[in-house]
């Protein structure tokens, strides 16, 4: 099969039931864009050949099962992949062919890295990643120089059926080493994420949950709300998710074990499932979405639609749950301030071009975001107020 053909295997979702035709709009080599993902926030996917760009991009945002990347043929060009499924939720992704040369000087840094969110920078775990750090290196070096506002990420890759104590031992000694280059060259002010990923667990959905609220602004203000809500409900952990790709946009304050996430993945797959095949609706998730799963060990999962393509998902435990009314009542106050909170954005929201944006950084100017901080915080303040 290749990599081009549309017709892949989509794994547990209804086909329709994404973010619509992969956008293969080619860049060529010099890096000539569409100007509308010029306007998002970018997600670069770098890394040398066969590390796993491409199989990360296309099991996270197009339900491609971990098997079938087996067969996609190596990347000959730029792919930039728009994801448009919220308000919260946009950004486009550009998966660089793993032969790219960026110290090429035909490579045009200022435009790649110029709108530049964050650069995930994959690495086969499995592999000697002696040339893989080289390239790392000249490329934050590269990329910094263009637009310090970066966020640096990288995924230490394929840690399937790696032990723990190995997969530890790798992380440590790819951060030391990366550090230690970095700083040899002068910039020990990078603050780089690292990251233990495969495509074959969630391991993967949770790293790219991480990398995508890194550029939603309003992170602290749903996380506000997440936190109040839950403590005024009885719950112990809510995520906000985003459907389709089962990443998590935002959680509570306490912190996120893998089995919760888990389990709550697992539930949103549950639900789209049985809605696709039983429902009378042409939509597999709606305004009427809700779920509620009893598990043997007292706990319950409650799962509700806040929009389109964002739902709640809590657990907690069953005693807890005699006050429903309560946790709905105050549920509807969450899911009215989070559109709030979007229809704010969209007011606010004129993305910057490409050029204003280089502008913005040049300045170090950041008003416009403080601002809408004030703004959501306001919001928040109303809303929870009404909380019982
Ligand atoms: N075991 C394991 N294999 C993986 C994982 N992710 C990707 N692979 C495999 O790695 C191989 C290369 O994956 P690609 O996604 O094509 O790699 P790429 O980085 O896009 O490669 P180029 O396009 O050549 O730059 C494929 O055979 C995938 O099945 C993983 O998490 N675990």
């Amino acid at each position: 099969m290749s990599y081009e053909d549309d017709d892949y295997h989509v794994d547990t979702f209804p086909k329709e039931y994404g973010y619509g035709a992969f956008d293969q709009d080619g860049l060529d080599s010099t890096g000539m864009a569409g100007s509308d993902a010029d306007s998002k926030p970018r997600i670069l996917l770098m890394g040398l050949r066969r590390s796993g760009k491409s199989s990360i991009q296309k099991v996270v945002f197009h339900k491609m099962s971990p098997n079938e990347t087996l067969f996609l043929e190596s990347t000959s060009k730029i792919v930039k992949d728009d994801i448009n499924n919220s308000s919260f939720v946009q950004f486009s992704i550009w998966d660089f062919p793993g032969q790219i040369d960026f110290i090429d000087p035909t490579f045009d840094s200022d435009m790649i890295f110029g709108n530049c969110g964050s650069l995930v920078f994959v690495i086969d775990a499995k592999d000697d990643y002696n040339e893989a750090l080289t390239k790392f290196k000249n490329t934050v070096i590269k990329a910094y120089k263009v637009n310090p506002r970066i966020k640096f990420e990288v995924f230490i890759h394929k840690v399937d059926g790696i032990s723990d104590d190995t997969k530890m031992e790798s992380q440590r000694d790819i951060h030391q080493r990366a550090s230690d280059d970095l700083a040899d060259a002068g910039l020990t002010q990078i603050h780089l994420s690292f990251h233990l990923t495969s495509i074959y667990d969630h391991s993967i959905f949770e790293a790219f949950s991480k990398v995508v609220q890194k550029l939603i602004p309003q992170l602290p203000t749903l996380e506000n709300l997440l936190n109040i809500f839950i403590s005024n409900s009885g719950i112990e952990k809510a995520f906000l998710f985003d459907v389709v790709s089962k990443i998590y946009i935002a959680t509570d304050c306490s912190p996120v074990d893998m089995q919760s996430y888990e389990l709550c993945c697992d539930m949103i797959d549950v639900v789209i499932d049985l809605s696709s095949i039983y429902s009378s609706e042409e939509e597999a998730f709606d305004n009427q979405s809700s779920s509620l799963i009893k598990l043997n060990n007292n706990t319950i999962l409650y799962l509700r639609e806040v929009n389109k393509f964002l739902a709640l998902v809590c657990i907690l435990r069953e005693e807890n749950f005699i006050r429903q009314g309560v946790i709905d009542y105050n549920f509807m106050c969450f899911r009215d301030a989070i559109s709030e909170v979007f229809e704010l954005r969209m007011k606010s929201q004129k993305l910057p071009t490409v050029d204003e944006r280089q502008e913005y950084i040049m300045n170090g100017d950041g008003d416009s975001d403080d601002e809408n901080i004030d703004d959501d915080e306001d919001l928040v303040n109303s809303r929870t107020g009404k909380m019982v």
